[in-house]
């Protein structure tokens, strides 16, 4: 049975009173190798409006809770041995902590084989929240790789660069997806995320060509039409004085963006929510709670046929394979109706979807591969713009002067027009602003491997078969790697020097993982993001809604919020309308600004347009 332990069901609150953490001396000379030096974290206060101050107290709580049982060393294996018992004695002598340190920790170098620092605990222990919250504050106690134990089953919680470079790139062979092929087989099957070894090479190989520059450029249009259409929704919003839920707006926009990207399909789940949408939905739901659930019910042969939910898995799951087969078959039609012309940056201009490219490509693969090729995308492009974007406004929510400089920027660069290719150039900070909220949110906040064989992580010995979370949520939080590491600051990135990536900040950011298994839809998400995120702040102000419950965090692939992001969404004055009217390359009228754009649909609501 898959190890389900860690990730549990977990929430917190993002609102972070000030809060000093209370340092607690690595109790292992070993913490010391992973760069720790006395610090305390202030964690930023933020307000939500209603129910502050109880959130306020809770948190505190909680957290001087959490504390107690580090300090307590509950979590913590006792050392033994002779070093141990004698440094300990030295100590108790009065002889100075720095002196000790040096002396134990060159006894430890010279160790044949030096110890992973262990935090030991039981589930319930870290169960009260979202899970990557108590893994950061063990990383502040035990450094930047520590064995983290529950009964007979223990994971290695990595939040250091160079280790995460070795297992991600340097040494990437040596490591498997692990725990997570197993709990996305039922959906994703052996589609390019779980999948490990020669599948996962073949298939690779023939994806990423799909993802080309002009078909980023192409899906340019596509991210401010399906854009245009959530616009409209939320002016209906204004209009009408209603609140807004924009973390299922943004699910809905990047499901629509992404099912046509993919495989050319409408869901058009902005406006409807037909059968095929809530299927989808199901099947996310069902991944989300697989990956945070203490038993693996779905196991169970009977419980597959009993469990009402187990049913409508099954049933959703049938629903989107047939839609995918028939999609498939479409789109096989049209390929042999063509007069094809393969090249590299192939694109078939009604239909440039990735399962057009595949498949005249001449792409030999079984039917079953493709489809769990384009589930995996249809999943890994959908759940992560969303949460991007959520956290974004979010963020901007909470810094007004942010989201003024963001709109200054949008206002000059765009006026009123959709984005073309030649913006996201020009949209600089809001490319910073994506990049900072990716910092702070990183979607996934943990990254599964599991080693494949023996190997060496920073002098420490591990064995095959060890299960390993990278923490990208520590890395992107460390207060040893980052100056104000809890602060909203697109600044920190300089307007003119180079995106950034995990290469170019040596592993300690990683938005898109990195070596051979880094995300392939990179430069689309960021377009799709910048895209969406300019259109809306150009058109609305963006509030937190009063009397809204505050905004927290729970897990499952991503960091969803627990009830939602409410908003008073409110239109903005009119942005000055900028000559250059550019367009992207499927745009049907490409010399339309939107408001043309809006006069031109109602007219053709009204039955008057042409
Ligand atoms: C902001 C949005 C996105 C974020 C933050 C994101 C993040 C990531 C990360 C961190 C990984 C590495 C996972 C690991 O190493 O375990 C990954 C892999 C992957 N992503 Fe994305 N992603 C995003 C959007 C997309 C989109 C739009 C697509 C498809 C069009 C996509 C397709 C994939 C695929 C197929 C993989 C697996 C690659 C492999 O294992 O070879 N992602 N993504």
């Amino acid at each position: 049975m898959a190890p389900h332990l860690v990730l549990l069901p977990l929430s917190t609150s993002p609102h972070r009173p000030l809060h000093p953490f209370p340092f607690n001396p690595p109790s292992t000379s070993t913490a010391s190798r992973a760069g720790f030096s006395g610090f305390s974290v202030i964690i930023s206060s933020s307000s939500n409006g209603r129910d502050k101050d109880g959130v306020r107290l809770r948190e505190q709580k909680r957290r001087a809770e959490l504390s107690a049982r580090i300090a307590s060393g509950r979590f913590t294996v006792p050392q033994s041995g002779f070093p141990f018992v004698l440094k300990k004695s030295l100590s108790k002598l009065g002889m100075p902590e720095g002196i000790l340190d040096f002396l134990f920790g060159r006894m430890d170098g010279l160790r044949e084989n030096p110890i992973i620092p262990e935090a030991k605990g039981s589930i319930k222990a870290i169960r009260s929240e979202a899970f990557f919250i108590p893994l950061y504050e063990l990383y502040l106690t035990y450094g930047g790789i520590f064995r983290l134990t529950f009964g007979p089953k223990s994971f290695l919680i990595v939040s250091d660069p160079s280790i995460a470079k070795h297992i991600l790139k340097d040494n990437s062979k040596a490591y498997s997806k692990g725990i997570l092929a197993e709990i996305l087989d039922f959906v994703m099957g052996k589609g390019l995320i779980p999948a490990d070894g020669e599948i996962w090479r073949v298939r690779r190989r023939a994806i990423v060509p799909a993802l080309h520059q002009k078909y980023v450029a192409a899906m340019i249009s596509l991210f401010g039409q399906a854009t245009d259409r959530l616009c409209k929704k939320l002016d209906a919003a204004a209009s009408d004085g209603e609140d807004v839920e924009m973390e299922s707006l943004f699910s809905r926009l990047t499901l629509d963006i992404i099912g046509k990207a993919v495989f050319n399909y409408d869901f058009d789940s902005l406006t409807n929510d037909t059968g095929i949408v809530e299927a989808v939905y199901t099947l996310l739901r069902e991944a989300e709670d697989r990956s945070v659930s203490p038993i693996p019910f779905w196991e169970i042969p009977i419980w597959k046929d009993i469990s009402p939910r187990q049913r409508q898995v099954a049933s959703a799951l049938k629903l989107v394979n047939d839609t995918l087969d028939d999609l498939i078959s479409i789109c096989k039609r049209m390929v042999d109706e063509e007069e094809l012309q393969f090249h590299e940056e192939y694109m078939n201009e009604k239909d440039p979807s990735i399962l057009h490219f595949l498949l005249a490509s001449g792409d030999d693969v079984s039917s079953k591969q493709l489809r769990d090729d384009l589930m995996t995308m249809l999943i890994a492009g959908h759940e992560t713009s969303a949460a991007v974007l959520t956290w974004t406004f979010y963020l901007l929510a909470k810094e007004p002067s942010i989201m003024s400089k963001l709109q200054e920027e949008v206002d000059s660069v765009l006026g009123d027009r959709f984005p073309s290719i030649d913006d996201m150039k020009k949209l600089k900070y809001a490319t910073r602003v994506i990049n900072e909220s990716l910092r702070l949110y990183p979607q996934p906040p943990v990254l599964i491997r599991r080693a494949l064989e023996n190997d060496v992580l920073e002098g420490y010995p591990i064995k095959r078969g060890e299960d390993i979370f990278i923490s990208v949520w520590n890395l992107h939080r460390s207060p040893e790697l980052w100056e104000d590491a809890d602060k909203f600051s697109p600044d920190r990135w300089a307007l003119d020097g180079p995106n950034p990536n995990e290469t170019n900040q040596n592993f300690k950011y990683l938005p898109f993982g990195g070596g051979p298994r880094k995300c392939v839809g990179d430069m689309f998400a960021s377009y799709e993001t910048v895209v969406a995120l300019a259109m809306l702040v150009r058109r609305f102000n963006f509030h937190l809604a009063l009397g809204a419950p505050p905004v927290e965090m729970t897990t499952g692939a991503t960091i969803h919020t627990t009830e939602g992001l409410r908003m008073t969404v409110t239109r903005r004055m009119k942005p000055p309308i900028v000559p250059s009217l550019q367009m992207s390359n499927f745009d049907a009228n490409p010399s339309l600004s939107i408001s043309d754009k809006d006069a031109l649909s109602q007219k053709s609501e009204a039955g008057l347009a042409p």
